[in-house]
């Protein structure tokens, strides 16, 4: 289990989150969902040990990886994929160079062809199922959408073979097709090698799809969680409601294996 227990957290007085506690299989998909200002990527720092008291965060409470508490600073476990894909990666050399880094720094900055020429077919074989063409792996970041840096983000992500992925808003850059085949392919990637992921939205359709189940966070705190299939049909907290009412998104119409299965 990944949890998180009596987990609050204030800025210069001022509570953020107040009293958090949310439990996720770490085989499979857990979803965060607020609105803007709800809280959702202090939470997400906090979970990566992000959240530094030299910039005014107090916080408090513990977080549970596997039944043992991380650490407040590094959680070497959990590999995250942020928001803002132009900060995650590095102006300087080509995609496929930035990609292998974390292998390069994994191995003591050395590389040999052999573990090169295996990563480069493992790039290459999630650049096809990310739709990315091979020929973007040449290209420097400043010559790469936000859609596909955003693409190359997670499957940088993939690539280190993670115990446990936590994202912020995955596919928010990406257009309503490619979010599609992105969220089809993390969701085959979860089933078939039960690799637990941890996912951050506004998008109540987008995490109905991908997720076994979903907290609503609502002015710093949890007001519900569930099952999607469970909580859209009978949504309790007054936002969950109003966001049912409102669903409109690229998912809609689509019943997800999720919603149809749990
Ligand atoms: N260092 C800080 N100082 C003051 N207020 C802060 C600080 N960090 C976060 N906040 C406030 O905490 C609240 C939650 O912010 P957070 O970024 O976690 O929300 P969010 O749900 O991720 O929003 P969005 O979806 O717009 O990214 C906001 O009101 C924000 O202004």
């Amino acid at each position: 289990m990944f949890a998180l227990k009596n987990i609050t957290v204030k800025v210069n007085g001022r509570i953020l989150l107040n009293q958090i506690n949310l439990t996720a299989d770490t085989n499979q998909i857990t979803g965060l969902i607020g609105k803007s200002g709800s809280g959702k990527s202090t939470l997400f720092r906090l979970a990566l040990g992000l959240l530094s008291p030299t910039e005014g965060y107090e916080w408090s409470g513990s977080i549970d990886w596997k039944g043992t508490p991380l650490s407040k600073k590094q959680n070497p476990n959990l590999q995250p994929v942020f928001q803002d894909p132009h900060g995650s990666f590095s102006p300087f050399g080509s995609m496929k160079d930035l990609l292998l880094e974390p292998i390069r720094i994994k191995n003591g900055y050395f590389l040999s062809d052999e573990i090169k020429k295996k990563e480069t077919l493992k790039i290459e074989s999630f650049c096809k199922r990310f739709d990315l063409g091979l020929d973007l792996l040449n290209k420097t970041k400043q010559e790469l959408s936000g859609g596909q840096l955003q693409r190359f983000a997670i499957l940088r992500s993939l690539l280190t073979n993670p115990e446990y992925l936590l994202l912020d808003e995955p596919v928010t850059a990406l257009d309503v097709l490619v979010q599609k085949k992105i969220a089809e392919e993390l969701k085959q990637i979860n089933q078939i090698n039960r690799l637990g992921m941890f996912f951050v939205s506004h998008d109540l359709g987008f995490l109905s799809f991908m997720c076994d189940e979903i907290y609503v966070l609502d002015g710093g705190e949890i007001v519900e969680a569930g099952k999607p299939k469970e909580i859209l049909i009978n949504p309790k907290s007054g936002l969950l409601q109003s966001l049912v009412a409102a669903r409109n998104h690229s998912f809609g119409g689509v019943v997800s294996s999720s919603e149809s299965s749990n």
